[in-house]
């Protein structure tokens, strides 16, 4: 009995010993992990974002090009030296072609025709098939219609009733802007999301379900970012059948209606039915299509603009210098903002990539080696290391992490826009917001429109001032794909 007792807790000590000492025996520094949890046990106590958790670890072994941890029980190797994140996003994108997390499309329908979780073929083929639809050309189209929901964007701050007083919680209202806005451009339909100050339409509320902190699909989400088998293995769906099956019953009846009426239309939309006609689609496929856009594109965008207002409230100095550029710019433009003006407003570029890099969305991007790879790194000032990658490996990219590094950002907690107008200030191997190499965003020009024009329209008719309802210094809701601000981010808006 006692030699099967000691027989159990040896098994279970060796164990731990040896999956704990994983990147030891592979040559790679690092903390030991421990069993269940890995390294990460403050995110799961709920006291740091899993960005954050990885943030310290950054900074700890601030000499070596990479650090290998323990994201729960899976090993990852935690990229410090840019180089070589650069290599694995561009260079040598061909040794780590897949991002990290996996959906089964069967399962989940909509989600899993994102290129984000395509792997292999289907991903390049996918990608290349959408990537038309979003040219510069196809933008200039949508500009119009943003322009109008950004016009409504402006009356509805106008009469809203705490504008003014306790301010707007600013997280919600810029969803409203990009709900909008995607509603009619990948949708073709009116998202109604500047009717009530309190409720939210049927078409947010729907929306609103997806990512946002404490849903179940934010759960899941998060769940699949920490177990990244999870989902696969266990067929779990991100987007649940009733919200699936109403955004393919939106699409059917929109889909329908063209198809009896002979109008024209530009949307993306429209560039999806045809793209139906050709490559004979389903109605499944098409919805499956518009989600990517959907879900991309309200999301990800509302939380920058959120940024970059929360910036600028904060830095009134630099509000000051984009209304000026604005003024200056219609002035040019028979008192309009063409589409063509927008690149050029040096002060509004530069703003919106500052507020990017203090305000990173996501400390980190997931991606998987797929095929053996070697590496040495030469920056003299870090360790001269080489690492062997092997097929499988996880690596973290350390997106955010990089922006808010003092080696390469000085002072990076200022928000100092001057350091983006310096030459190479804005993208380069440092500071790659929309990702970099092959798998760079796909929708970053329509990202960037859509933040630019809401910040112009709300910039020019409002002084953009922080409430006191609003918790500063921010933090980051711990369980949430993105960079979420707890409590809201509340800001006052008094019409200029
Ligand atoms: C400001 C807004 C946006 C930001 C910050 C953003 C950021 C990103 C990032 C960081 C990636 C990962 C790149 C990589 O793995 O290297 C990505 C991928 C992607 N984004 Fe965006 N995005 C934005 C808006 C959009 C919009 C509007 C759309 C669609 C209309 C979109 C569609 C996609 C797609 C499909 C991918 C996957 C690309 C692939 O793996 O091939 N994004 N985005």
């Amino acid at each position: 009995m006692y030699l099967l007792v000691f027989a159990v807790v040896f098994l279970i000590v060796f164990y731990v010993w040896y999956k704990g000492s994983y990147w030891h025996r592979r040559g790679v520094p690092g903390p030991r992990g421990w069993p269940i949890v890995g390294n990460i046990i403050e995110h799961f106590l709920g006291k740091k974002t899993l960005g954050q958790v990885y943030l310290d670890i950054y900074r700890k072994y601030e000499d070596y090009p990479f650090v290998g941890i323990f994201k729960a029980n899976t090993p990852c190797l935690l990229v410090r030296d840019p180089e070589l994140s650069h290599r694995i996003l561009v260079k040598d994108f061909k040794f780590f072609q897949n991002n990290e997390i996996q959906v089964n499309k069967e399962v989940d329908v909509l989600f899993g025709h994102n290129p984000f979780v395509l792997r292999g073929k289907e991903w390049k083929d996918t990608r290349q098939m959408l990537t038309p639809g979003l040219t510069s050309g196809r933008l200039k189209h949508i500009f119009p219609l943003i322009s109008n929901v950004a016009k409504r964007f402006v009356e509805y701050i106008e009469n809203h009733p705490t504008a003014t007083t306790d301010g707007i919680e600013t997280r919600l209202l810029t969803k409203r802007f990009t709900l909008d806005n995607v509603a009619k451009t990948a949708f073709g339909i009116d998202g109604k999301a500047f009717d009530s100050y309190d409720k939210l339409s049927d078409f947010m509320e729907l929306a609103d379900s997806f990512l946002t902190p404490g849903s179940s699909h934010a759960i899941i989400l998060q769940l699949g970012q920490v177990f990244p088998s999870l989902l696969n293995m266990f067929s779990i769906k991100i987007i649940s059948q009733n919200v699936e099956d109403k955004i393919i019953a939106i699409i059917s009846d929109v889909k329908k209606y063209r198809e009896t009426h002979n109008d024209v239309y530009k949307d993306y939309l429209q560039f999806l039915i045809d793209l139906a006609k050709e490559h004979k689609f389903t109605d499944t496929d098409v919805t499956a299509h518009a989600s990517t856009f959907f879900l991309d594109g309200y999301f990800t965008s509302s939380l920058i603009l959120t940024f970059n207002l929360l910036c600028l409230a904060q830095n009134p100095e630099y509000q000051q210098k984009i209304r000026e550029e604005i003024k200056e710019t219609e002035e040019k433009n028979k008192g309009e903002i063409p589409y063509e003006a927008l690149p050029e407003m040096v002060w509004l570029d530069a703003c919106f990539y500052e507020s990017f890099r203090k305000y990173p969305m996501i400390e980190m991007l997931m991606k998987l080696c797929t095929e053996p790879y070697e590496y040495t790194c030469e920056d003299p000032d870090l360790k001269n290391m080489t690492m062997k990658f092997k097929k499988g490996d996880h690596i973290i990219i350390p997106y955010g992490m990089l922006c808010q590094d003092p080696k390469y950002f000085k002072d990076p907690e200022k928000y100092y826009p001057e350091r983006m107008m310096e030459k190479d200030g804005a993208l380069n191997k440092l500071f790659f917001p929309f990702g970099n190499g092959p798998r760079i965003c796909i929708g970053q020009r329509l990202g960037i429109l859509q933040i630019k024009l809401g910040l112009v329209y709300l910039i020019k008719n409002f002084e953009i001032t922080t409430s006191p309802k609003l918790q500063q210094p921010i933090s980051y809701c711990a369980f949430n794909f993105m960079n979420e601000v707890q409590g809201g981010v509340w800001l006052k808006y008094k019409k200029i």
